[in-house]
């Protein structure tokens, strides 16, 4: 690579001239898709901006110009371009380099992000602060996708910023696509902008940004002239720049959401690694997506609902068999929660669909809108627990806690695809409150096929074995694994073992048998131990008066690195091998 071998940082990359900067475009994608191939991770997002990251940095002068990249999943051109180039490979890989854009990784990284739209408040706060502290040379820059753009989140800060006089640029990289193709008014409106059609007023001009384009966002001097143009224009400025997501790798550029994030591929052809998944147990989203439709197949109330993620939730089953009842909204949380209480309030019955870490972004429409009006929302928080590679910004870890303390609200998480099965059944029969039913990332241990569906008594859990001594208290697949690798229990008939299911209520009945037959009893969940599954049996035995010592194994008080899930579990201490280790030390015999 002639002249990717010679940059490390951009200021390297500001001595080549202009006519080079095509020729180092090119080595930049061969080297992102040579690391993404084998390495895995978002590559099209990344692919599409490979021109205009060259152009920022080319133009800028980061790190003292500030640059924010949305999301931060499209920024791995700008993490080889800025003293990373060497780390690549590592890329969220245990121990190695994030994923996303990360303070702590490099000074080139002002604002850590990962979750969407968050890009124009946080440039606007280090606007705000250049100007109160007198950093007038200063430059700020957001790159926000236009699936991102649409949220509110980043409407609040165009808003707000349209509003002032401080020096920023917002780049709206405009590929007509989020993970799946994007949605709204706002798209539509966009679509119109960069076919030329004038018969609008432009949006961003009336919320008083200079506006500027669209541009081709491929074209180097082009994006390159616009930027040195817009650096001496004062106040806001809004660039709007057309790309192709996965540009530069034909499968890439055909098969845009497949490709947001493929897997293992050849790096000469881009063809996807042929992967054996036929004999292997569903995905747990998968279970939630053919389940919602033979559910809604029957019961013509039931509405379902994502927020830009109907292939990332399998909600896309029920949009393509009943598009009419099943809705992408765009990346709009909070617009989700509250339209789910909307169609609760007049009897249908919402599934609203959102990846546990997403969810937090909406929590005051959980209990404002939904749960103090006992509204029969049915909230399916996929990803909870540890995701795995996105590392902390997307682990579900705060799901149970900042749930179970929400009145009104059952929480419960299944042990395997039929339990899973078996209360999305429920959830639809006709309750008198909302239901949160969480799930993790990836499989179910095993495949049970698709199960006939029966009703699952609301706060009630389920002996999986009785024992004498130590009773496993689980909630969630995590029980299940336990369970299977019970032949590694030294005493099996000292261990009893009970699937939960319901963080709340909780199933005090059962709780009352297992307190007064046990000597000792260990709780189990894939969430934060603060405020979680373990708690609520803690502060329940505390208030009964049982003494019994209660062990308590989950996530602890920090957030949790990338890298993949058994490694993580791993560190945190919550895979089977350290768990049934202790429980084997409580049950051996004394010497
Ligand atoms: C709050 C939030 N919701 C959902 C997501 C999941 N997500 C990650 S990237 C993405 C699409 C982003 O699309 P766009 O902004 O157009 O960027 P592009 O991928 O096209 O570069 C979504 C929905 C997220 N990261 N954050
Ligand atoms: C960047 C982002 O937020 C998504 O692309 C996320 O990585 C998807 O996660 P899953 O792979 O679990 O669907
Ligand atoms: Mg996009």
């Amino acid at each position: 690579m002639p002249l990717l071998d010679h940059i490390q940082f951009p200021a390297d990359l500001r001595k080549l001239d202009l006519a080079e900067l095509p020729q180092l475009a090119q080595e930049l994608r061969r080297f992102i898709i040579d690391v993404v191939a084998t390495k895995e991770g978002h590559l099209g997002a990344s692919l599409g901006v490979v021109e205009l990251t060259i152009a920022l940095h080319y133009t800028f002068n980061t790190p003292e110009d500030l640059l924010i990249w949305d999301v931060g999943h499209q920024a791995y051109g700008h993490k080889i371009l800025t003293g990373r180039k060497a780390q690549f490979h590592t890329n969220r890989q245990f121990e190695g380099l994030s994923g996303f854009p990360k303070r702590s990784e490099s000074p080139y990284d002002v604002f850590g992000t990962g979750h969407s739209s968050t890009s124009i408040s946080a440039l606007m706060g280090m606007a705000l602060a250049a100007k109160i502290s007198g950093k007038t040379d200063r430059k700020h820059i957001a790159v926000i996708g236009d699936a991102s753009i649409a949220s509110g989140m980043a409407f609040e800060g165009l808003n707000h910023a349209g509003d002032t006089d401080v020096d920023m640029l917002v780049v709206l990289n405009d590929n007509a696509i989020g993970i799946d193709p994007s949605v709204g008014a706002l798209k539509h409106y966009l679509t119109q902008v960069k076919q030329g059609n004038p018969s609008q007023d432009n949006i961003f001009e009336a919320l008083n940004f200079t506006y500027s384009g669209p541009i081709d966002g491929h074209d180097l001097p082009a994006l390159i002239a616009e930027m040195e143009r817009l650096k001496k224009v004062p106040g806001p400025k809004f660039l709007h720049v057309v790309t192709t997501k996965g540009k530069g790798l034909q499968q890439a550029e055909e098969n845009q959401v497949t490709y947001h994030a493929p897997g293992k591929f050849d790096r000469e052809t881009g063809e996807l690694l042929p992967k054996n998944t036929a004999d292997l147990p569903p995905k747990f989203q998968d279970v939630f997506g053919h389940a919602i439709v033979e559910l809604a197949q029957r019961n013509p109330k039931i509405v379902g609902i994502t927020p830009a993620m109907p292939t990332g939730s399998s909600l896309k089953y029920m949009m393509a068999a009943l598009p009419e009842r099943a809705f992408d909204v765009g990346i709009a949380e909070q617009h989700a929660v509250t339209m789910a209480a909307g169609i609760a309030a007049e009897g249908l019955v919402p599934f609203c669909n959102i990846y546990s870490t997403f969810l937090q972004r909406a929590y005051d429409q959980v209990i404002h809108d939904v749960a103090l009006q006992k509204l029969p929302v049915v909230f399916c928080l996929d990803r909870a627990g540890i995701v795995g590679k996105d590392g902390p910004t997307h682990h579900g870890a705060f799901d149970l806690a900042y749930l179970r303390c929400v009145p009104n609200l059952i929480v419960c998480a299944p042990k395997d695809g039929p339990e899973l099965r078996n209360l999305l059944y429920t959830a639809q029969l006709g309750l008198d409150r909302p239901m949160a039913i969480r799930y993790p990332r990836g499989r179910d241990l095993a495949r049970h096929g698709d199960t006939p569906f029966s009703e699952i008594n609301i706060g009630k859990g389920e002996t999986i074995q009785k024992g004498t001594e130590i009773a496993v208290l689980s909630i969630g697949p995590i029980g299940a694994k336990l369970y299977e690798q019970q032949t590694h229990l030294e005493q099996p008939q000292k261990v009893g073992h009970y699937n939960m299911r319901f963080v709340k209520p909780l199933d005090t009945q059962l709780l009352h048998r297992i307190f007064t037959q046990y000597r000792e009893v260990v709780t189990v969940e894939d969430g934060c131990l603060a405020g979680g599954f373990g708690s609520a049996v803690l502060e329940w035995a505390q208030e009964q008066g049982y003494a019994l010592p209660i062990k308590r194994f989950g996530i602890p008080d920090r957030f949790v690195t990338h890298g993949p899930t058994a490694t993580l579990n791993e560190t945190l201490g919550l895979d089977t091998k350290t768990i049934i280790t202790y429980i084997n030390q409580k049950t051996r015999p004394p010497l």
